[in-house]
């Protein structure tokens, strides 16, 4: 499959008769929403109440690891960027993250979730809950994006078109099924709401302006199955390790003998 890069007309316009028109692209990527996480049963348990605490828990400290790589992930993206216009709007992504000004950002809101839940901040900077396969899945997010042409890394950001309805459905839900959750702990999914929002904006127009050509069109939505996978795949490990007790090395030790990240 040739890159996104290669396959690109210098001008944007397709001359392809094989290329999808714009409205059935963006259809094409949408249609990808039916591999959305919300879809894993561990969301779907979530979702509807079937959550125990200590399920809860492992998926708010799991995701935190993605919510710390976002930042260093869109930081690659820029590094690889030659266009200062698109650099100047994809800029507000890491700061949405680390915060700035008077906004102490995305990080810090996800740390509140996780006090609202009964985890400490230590606990989730230690990283010490982070199992492997959801470390493996993120940085294959992180390694793809470094090594990508940024138009390709914009897209990989296009599951967030999905995101608003999962941080919505959290926000709907949860209040009712888990009481015990300080509502503090919420302003994290509120905030992404309007931010993703934006954020999907700018990688959907991106992506139907330079995805011209069928090949470079099959690219994106291989690309966005890529990130689906990324996703669901952290749902997978937490699923062994919490729904299933099967947590790395279960047949041999109760401790948590897997590998923090090697730096
Ligand atoms: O909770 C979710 O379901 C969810 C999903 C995704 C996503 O689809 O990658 C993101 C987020 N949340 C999110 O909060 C976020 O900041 C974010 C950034 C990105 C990205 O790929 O750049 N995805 C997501």
């Amino acid at each position: 499959m040739p890159s996104l890069a290669s396959s690109l007309t210098p001008s944007g316009a397709s001359t392809d008769p094989q290329a999808l028109e714009r409205e059935a692209f963006h259809a094409a990527l949408m249609a990808k929403g039916d591999y959305y996480h919300i879809h894993h049963p561990y969301q779907v348990d979530m979702a509807e109440g079937r959550a125990t605490p200590a399920q809860i828990r492992g998926w708010v400290a799991n995701r935190f690891y993605y919510q710390v790589m976002i930042p260093q992930k869109d930081a690659a993206l820029l590094a690889n960027c030659p266009d200062a216009s698109a650099r100047r709007r994809w800029i507000q992504r890491l700061l949405d993250h680390d915060g700035f000004g008077d906004d102490p950002g995305g990080i810090e809101a996800w740390l509140a979730l996780g006090e609202a839940v009964g985890l400490t901040r230590e606990e989730l900077w230690s990283q010490e809950h982070v199992l492997p396969g959801v470390r493996f899945a993120v940085d294959a997010y992180l390694n793809f994006v470094r090594r990508a042409d940024w138009r390709e890394a914009a897209i990989s950001s296009l599951t967030e078109l999905f995101a608003p309805r999962a941080h919505q459905s959290r926000l709907d839900t949860w209040p009712s099924h888990y009481p015990w959750i300080d509502a503090s702990g919420y302003d994290y999914f509120r905030k992404r709401l309007t931010e993703a929002r934006r954020d999907v904006e700018h990688g959907l127009t991106l992506a139907l302006d330079v995805c011209t050509t069928a090949a470079s069109q099959q690219r994106a939505l291989e690309i966005l199955q890529f990130k689906l996978d990324v996703l669901w795949s952290m749902l997978d490990a937490m699923t062994l390790a919490y729904q299933l007790d099967r947590p790395p090395y279960h047949t041999v030790t109760d401790r948590r003998a897997y590998h923090r990240g090697l730096s």
